[in-house]
């Protein structure tokens, strides 16, 4: 294995595969930090955490576990991804685990570069902008549970961790690798925020931090990835191997961001079956995850179990019982719905959500993900098993149609 990866949820790891298996390597993607080694044909691991919103000392082990494996699988390079709106709290958890790793790692500087210019995210002095909005104004402001409220990642990193942060502006990395690398001596810090605007930028990037032993950003960080480990005769690309898979399809979607919203919302137009969550229900035991999958198995076409919702539902909710038990009871809740869906018969299965996604691998006890084609930038089909296909699609990414295009793309 070169690249040894540790993904901060489930749908950003497949992200960060979908972006390394088109440029040409072996992507394999574990469900949480295996017990065996990896098979000796991977040439870029994905350990697939569910630590962005746990406990920060929780994230930090869990991770920490995840780098011993992937060392010992022979990586030369580790990144560290989490989500292209920096999706964490002032206390964590992306800078207390990025510390940590550079810590076990003796990393003296490491990038953060959560752009990915291809689904609207880049980052120009140190602020991130989704689309023309500051991160602040995107909607990602409301989000459940970790709001971002402030658009200069220099100042929300420098909340989390006890030590200043750096910045290589645009202007530099237009100069290229060599000015990237010049300006990364140049710096204080260790920890320094990147800008980059197009994906040339992040090639850039990538070239600049070929022999840093650990980077840290969104999916759009990799890019460059490949291209080194080739231009060292260290992988020769090739491109994802796909197997399409027949039988039933269902979507199970926690997601409340707004393209999944729309997403949800371009289902219900079309007239397909969907089920709505209502977690107050859930917690009366109203509904029951047994209720959610024997009405989903008895649709015809794709059905679709939802507890997305806008942010004024969400926060009436949380407001009255407390977002963690909300969250947990959702969890459970789509978890045991997967496990039923598939013991039902369904074979193919699209989840929407980070939360909600790493709840479905985890309760369906996944340990090995096979990263597969591009279905929409940032969302990769991927094989389970032998009778078992999944699409897990980040709460933001995906076109409107994304359901139905995912459930035909894990067919064809
Ligand atoms: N109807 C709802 N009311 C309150 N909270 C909800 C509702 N539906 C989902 N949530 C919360 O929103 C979170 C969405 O997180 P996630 O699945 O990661 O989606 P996204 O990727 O869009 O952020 C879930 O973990 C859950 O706690
Ligand atoms: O980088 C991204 O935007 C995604 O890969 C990602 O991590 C999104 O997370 P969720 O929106 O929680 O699915």
């Amino acid at each position: 294995m070169l690249l040894g990866c540790i993904g901060d949820d489930f749908t950003g790891s497949s992200d960060l595969g979908n972006t390394l298996a088109k440029a040409g390597m072996r992507v394999v993607q574990y469900s949480g930090t295996p017990a065996r080694p990896a098979a000796p044909d991977v040439e870029a691991g994905i350990v697939a955490l569910k630590s962005r919103t746990m406990p920060v000392a929780d994230a930090v082990r869990l991770s920490l576990e995840a780098l011993d494996w992937l060392r010992a699988q022979g990586c030369r390079q580790f990144l560290f991804k989490y989500c292209s709106t920096f999706d964490s709290t002032p206390q964590g958890n992306i800078g207390p685990v990025a510390a940590a790793l550079a810590n076990a790692l003796n990393a003296n500087r490491v990038i953060f570069c959560p752009a990915f210019p291809a689904a609207g995210r880049t980052i120009y002095q140190g602020h991130l902008f989704v689309g023309d909005c500051l991160l602040s104004e995107s909607g990602m402001e409301n989000h459940p549970l970790t709001p971002m409220t402030d658009p200069d990642l220099r100042r929300w990193l420098g909340q989390q961790v006890d030590e200043g942060v750096g910045h290589v502006p645009a202007a530099t990395v237009l100069h290229g690798p060599d000015a990237v690398r010049a300006a990364l001596r140049a710096q204080d810090h260790r920890f320094v925020v990147a800008d980059a605007i197009r994906d040339e930028d992040l090639l850039v990037l990538g070239q600049a931090v070929s022999n840093e032993v650990l980077l840290t950003g969104g999916s759009g960080i990799a890019l460059g990835l490949p291209g080194n480990f080739r231009a060292q005769g260290l992988s020769s690309a090739h491109g994802p191997q796909w197997r399409g898979q027949a039988g039933p399809a269902a979507v199970l979607s926690g997601s409340c961001s707004r393209a999944t919203r729309g997403q949800v919302e371009r289902h219900i137009a079309e007239g397909s079956p969907a089920l709505e969550i209502d977690p107050r229900a859930l917690l009366r035991d109203d509904m029951t995850a047994r209720d959610a999958a024997a009405w989903a198995l008895s649709q015809t076409g794709l059905p679709l179990v939802y507890s997305s919702a806008d942010p004024d539902a969400v926060r009436a909710v949380q407001d009255h019982h407390g977002s963690q038990i909300v969250a947990a009871r959702l969890d459970a809740f789509f978890a045991e719905c997967a496990r039923l869906l598939v013991a039902g018969g369904v074979t193919r299965l699209i989840t929407a959500g980070g939360e909600t996604s790493g709840a479905v691998v985890e309760g369906l006890s996944v340990d090995t993900l096979e990263i597969g084609p591009e279905i929409d930038p940032g969302v990769p089909a991927i094989r389970v098993r032998d009778n078992l296909v999944m699409a897990l699609k980040s709460g933001n990414f995906g076109a409107e149609d994304f359901f139905a295009k995912a459930a035909a793309r894990l067919e064809g």
